[in-house]
């Protein structure tokens, strides 16, 4: 599978596929969001998946992050672009424009973030929390799409699934961050101890709740922008299907290389079975 796209708010499908195949997948970790789409766009292997479910059914809090990570290693997934709607922060990243972040602030509270632990102690470094190859291919496919695109950026992580108090908006606004949502992590971090290349659209929707001249955010609000930027988000998608390189010389590929400490004569064969498809060749 070359490309993988997950989709979020308002993206639900993707169009263009031939060759589809829907799949029904179970995981130790429980069913992932929805049946996953294969197929191929202009001569490239694609999945698909909505994070929130057909029919936006399932909550941040609750999306099944593990068992969609996992489901997606499973089909060979190497690269994942996430579409993520998000508020702004900064006046100048308006509705209907696009960023891609660099870095990431966690504010949840409520989400299993790893696939260790259970006997296994794993620290990836997640000091660059995106593929650099996926960012530079997503700006640049971004511009060529049309979009006004911002390189770089923070996108702080909050529970929800209320929206922010307007003093909480203030706060995360004077920590310097850009942009806010509700569904980067853990799908990062897991995508990144899974050793998948994985890279954010984020499309600004909104101003959140911290600016003197506007009505806090409301889902209303969010919808008004939500299409044109599903409609960016698919060209940038095609674009960027044309343009992979087949190897990933990024240091994705090897994130788990020395993050395992334990000592491997001390995990069971059970739990070494668990974390076969994750971590297998780093525990022989
Ligand atoms: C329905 S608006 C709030 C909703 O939109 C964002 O979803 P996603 O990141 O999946 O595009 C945000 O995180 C909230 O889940
Ligand atoms: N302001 C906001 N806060 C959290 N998630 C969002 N998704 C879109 N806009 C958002």
């Amino acid at each position: 599978m070359e490309l993988t796209v997950i989709g979020g708010t308002g993206l639900y499908d993707i169009e263009g596929l031939t060759d589809v195949r829907e799949l029904e997948l179970d995981t130790p970790y429980g069913q992932p969001s929805d049946s996953i789409v294969t197929g191929t766009l202009d001569g490239v292997r694609m999945a698909f998946l909505p994070r929130h479910g057909r029919g936006h059914r399932i909550q941040p809090t609750d999306i099944p992050v593990r068992a969609n990570i996992w489901a997606l290693k499973s089909l060979g997934v190497e690269r994942i672009i996430a579409i993520n709607s998000v508020g702004s922060f900064k006046k100048e990243v308006a509705p209907g424009h696009l960023l891609i972040p660099d870095q990431l602030i966690d504010r949840t509270s409520r989400r299993v973030n790893t696939f260790f632990g259970d006997g296994v102690v794993a620290h990836i470094a997640f000091g660059d929390p995106f593929c650099p190859d996926m960012r530079k291919l997503l700006v640049s496919c971004a511009g060529d799409a049309g979009a006004t695109v911002h390189d770089g950026g923070t996108y702080v992580v909050m529970e929800g699934p209320a929206f922010s108090t307007r003093a909480e908006s203030r706060l995360h606004k004077s920590w310097g961050a850009d942009v806010i949502g509700m569904t980067a992590l853990p799908e990062a971090r897991l995508a990144r101890e899974a050793e998948i290349c994985y890279g954010i659209i984020a499309c600004s929707t909104d101003y959140d709740s911290w600016h003197e001249e506007e009505t806090p955010v409301t889902v209303d609000i969010i919808m008004a922008t939500l299409k044109a930027n599903m409609e960016l988000s698919k060209r940038i998608i095609k674009l960027a299907a044309t343009r992979l390189t087949t190897a990933r010389t990024c240091g994705c590929p090897s994130a788990l290389a020395g993050a395992i400490v334990t000592d491997p004569k001390l995990i069971s064969p059970d739990r070494k079975e668990h974390l076969r498809l994750i971590a297998g060749k780093y525990l022989p």
